[in-house]
C-alpha cells in the first residue's frame, strides 16, 4: 500500500476525536455507527465492550462502503462499559438512572472496560481490551444532588465523566484514564502502528499545535 491508509472513526463521541486529536492523529472521516447496546442475557461487562466495540466497526465500514468511501481505509471504533462487580451500569439518559449509577458507585470500587477494534484494509480485525479499576470516595446527598444538577452525566457509561466534576470523586484509579474517557491511547496507537498508521510521525508536529 502506498503512502499512509485513511482513518476512518467510528464514532460520534466527541471526546473520543478529541482523544486522538490529542496525540496528533485526525482521521479522514467520522462515521458514527447506531448500534443497539442492549446486553445479550448474562453477558459479561467485558465481552460487551468488546462485542460493541467490533459492531461498531463494522456496522461503520459497511455504511462508508456503501457511501462510496473508505474502501482501503482502517476503521477504528470503541466501547465504553461501566461495572460494579457483574453488573453492568446503564448509559445514564434519565435523572433516575444517573442517580442509581451514582448510589452504586459512592463509596466503592468499579472497574471501567473499553473494548477497541481495528478493521484493517485487508479486512482483519484487531481487537483489546482495557480494564481500569476505580473507587470513588463515599457521595454525600449533596454531593450528588449537586453532580445530578450538572447534567455532566448524560449519555455517558455509568452515569458520570472522569473528565469533568466527577474527577473530584476518584480515589484511586489503576489503569489507563484515557481508556476511562473512552479511547485507551497506549493501546489505539499500538494497534494502529501494527498497520503501519504513522503515530510517532505524527506526534513531531504535534507540540505546536497543542500548546503543551
Ligand atoms: C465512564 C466515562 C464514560 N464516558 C463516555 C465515553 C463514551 O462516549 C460513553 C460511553 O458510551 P459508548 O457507547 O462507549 O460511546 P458513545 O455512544 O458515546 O459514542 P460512539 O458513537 O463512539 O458509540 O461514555 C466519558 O466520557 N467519561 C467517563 O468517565
Amino acid at each position: 500500500m502506498a503512502g499512509r491508509p485513511e482513518l476512518i472513526l467510528a464514532s460520534a463521541s466527541p471526546r473520543r476525536l478529541a482523544l486522538l486529536n490529542q496525540i496528533g492523529i485526525e482521521p479522514e472521516h467520522l462515521v458514527p455507527a447506531h448500534v443497539d447496546e442492549t446486553p445479550e442475557k448474562g453477558e459479561l461487562p467485558r465481552k460487551l465492550a468488546q462485542r460493541l466495540a467490533d459492531l461498531k466497526a463494522i456496522t461503520a465500514q459497511h455504511k462508508a462502503r456503501t457511501a462510496g468511501f473508505g474502501a482501503d481505509a482502517l476503521v477504528l471504533a470503541a466501547d465504553t462499559v461501566v461495572a460494579v462487580g457483574r453488573r453492568i451500569l446503564p448509559k445514564a439518559e434519565t435523572m433516575e438512572e444517573a442517580s442509581e449509577c451514582l448510589r452504586l458507585l459512592s463509596g466503592r470500587a468499579h472497574r471501567v472496560y473499553t473494548g477497541i477494534t481495528l478493521i484493517t484494509p485487508g479486512g482483519a480485525r484487531r481487537h483489546r481490551l482495557v480494564e481500569t479499576r476505580i473507587r470513588f470516595k463515599r457521595l454525600s446527598a449533596k454531593d450528588m444532588e449537586a453532580y445530578l444538577a450538572s447534567a455532566e452525566w448524560r449519555d455517558k457509561a455509568g452515569g458520570y465523566a472522569i473528565q469533568g466534576i466527577a474527577g473530584a470523586f476518584v480515589v484511586k484509579l489503576v489503569g489507563s484514564y484515557s481508556g476511562v474517557v473512552g479511547l485507551p491511547l497506549h493501546e489505539v496507537t499500538q494497534l494502529l502502528a501494527g498497520e503501519g498508521y504513522p503515530v510517532h510521525f505524527n506526534w513531531l508536529n504535534q507540540s505546536s499545535l497543542s500548546g503543551v
